[in-house]
């Protein structure tokens, strides 16, 4: 194992502790197969051009480690992890589960699988299996299916590191993504918390079999401080059953359950506003004033009881309920654009989605000019990156990179 050293500190106890070590995946042949035909059904807007896409991500990644960040990629940590006969076992039984496949073309497959070498496997899972591209082994099913069709689907959404896993203090949480298309990348990023060495002994919360609660959703505000949006993606049962982990586990001490509309533009909490200081946000002015949350918070046991008794307040304006449960007199908002056709515009292509490096340095889009320049002259160092094919995908700097590890901020 080159990349990666054993058993080091994984922490993370809000947005803009100064980071120190990030997840990203650099996108690969997953994006190959995505065609007119399926691109809606696999969640990108467009077709991107792949060669361009990875420059960008390059250049994105560069800009992180020379901000002496470590960057982790998924698609290596998985096939160091593929290395483990029982990890390998696992990740065929789990990718080949499909009831679309029939047993004769799963044991044909699962045998050709077992025969690769961990990073073909890690291909094969990341990039999917097309019916064409079976030799041999033909049977029923692999006759009647088109030969197009996929025996496994390729996960172009990868890319997004964000939403198949939270960090939230010292444990991880695996989270369950609700839409098909994405359900199988929470199975990888499970199998390399389980079995990869680095990764050995991490504590955890929630699982992907869990209620749905997907990674961009969540947004540490502060130690302690919790707010998960609940909308397209993350269902009620979703904040429900997080917000009694990190109660359970003692990780936070309030979550804000912030209902989002259930559109494609306002998909995850992080699409709507990201933190860019301690005390700033970087929010989409068209919802900031008709944004509400939910306080929860946890009560004792009744007498005889095990389970906590989650204590939810009235709907109050998210500014307020986060300033209040922050212990700061204020957050401060900062617009996305300066007009509501501007901000549309500029919300869409994910101004709001900015990557905190410390307080008052954070990663956007170049594409974004007045959302920049806005958070510029709020105090905010902007560190642009290029993002036209990434874009493709609907995802900004923080969808694209899953923090493992951050500098804690001082509680309040
Ligand atoms: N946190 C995020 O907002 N992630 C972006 C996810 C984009 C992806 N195409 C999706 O629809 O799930």
């Amino acid at each position: 194992m080159t990349s990666t050293h054993e058993n080091p500190t994984h922490y993370a106890d809000s947005e803009v502790g100064r980071l120190r070590t990030v997840m990203l995946h650099r996108p690969g042949d997953e994006l190959k197969r995505l065609t007119p035909r399926n691109n809606d059904r696999l969640l990108f807007d467009g077709l991107p051009w792949v060669a361009r896409a990875q420059e960008e991500h390059d250049a994105f990644a560069e800009a992180l480690r020379a901000r002496d960040v470590e960057v982790l990629y998924l698609t290596e940590l998985l096939a160091e992890t593929l290395e483990s006969e029982s990890a390998r076992n696992h990740a065929i039984t789990t990718g080949l589960s499909g009831l679309h496949l029939g047993d004769t073309l799963r044991t044909y497959l699962s045998r050709a699988l077992r025969d690769a070498t961990p990073s073909e496997l890690a291909g094969h899972l990341t990039a999917g299996i097309r019916n064409d591209e079976v030799r041999g082994g033909h049977g029923l099913v692999t006759s009647l299916l088109a030969s197009d069709d996929f025996l496994v689907d390729p996960l172009p959404n990868l890319l997004f590191t964000r939403d198949s896993s939270v960090w939230v203090r010292n444990r991880v949480a695996i989270t369950s993504l609700a839409m098909p298309a994405r359900r199988r990348e929470t199975q990888l990023t499970e199998l390399i918390y389980t079995e990869h060495p680095r990764f050995a002994g991490s504590l955890r919360i929630h699982g992907w079999h869990a209620e749905h609660v997907e990674g961009g959703d969540v947004l540490l505000l502060a130690p302690g401080v919790i707010a998960i949006g609940v909308g397209e993606r993350t269902t009620p049962a979703g904040v429900e059953s997080l917000a009694r982990q990190v109660f359970h586990a003692d990780l936070a001490h309030t979550v804000l359950a912030v209902p989002i509309a259930q559109e494609r533009a306002t998909m995850h909490l992080d699409t709507i506003c990201t933190l860019v200081d301690v005390d700033k946000i970087v929010m989409y002015p068209n919802v900031a004033h008709t944004l509400q949350a939910y306080t929860v918070t946890a009560a004792d046991p009744a007498a005889g009881e095990d389970e906590l008794v989650l204590r939810v307040g009235e709907p109050r304006p998210f500014l307020e309920a986060a300033a209040d449960a922050m212990g700061i007199d204020q957050l401060h908002q900062i617009d996305t654009g300066l007009d509501p056709v501007t901000a549309e515009r500029e919300q869409w292509d994910d101004g709001n989605n900015t990557l905190a490096l410390a307080p008052r340095v954070a990663v956007a889009y170049e594409r974004n000019d007045e959302t920049n320049a806005r958070l510029e002259d709020a105090g905010i160092e902007v560190v642009r990156i290029a993002g036209s094919e990434l874009g493709s995908g609907r995802g900004g700097p923080r969808c694209m990179s899953c923090p493992v590890t951050r500098d804690p901020l001082p509680t309040a």
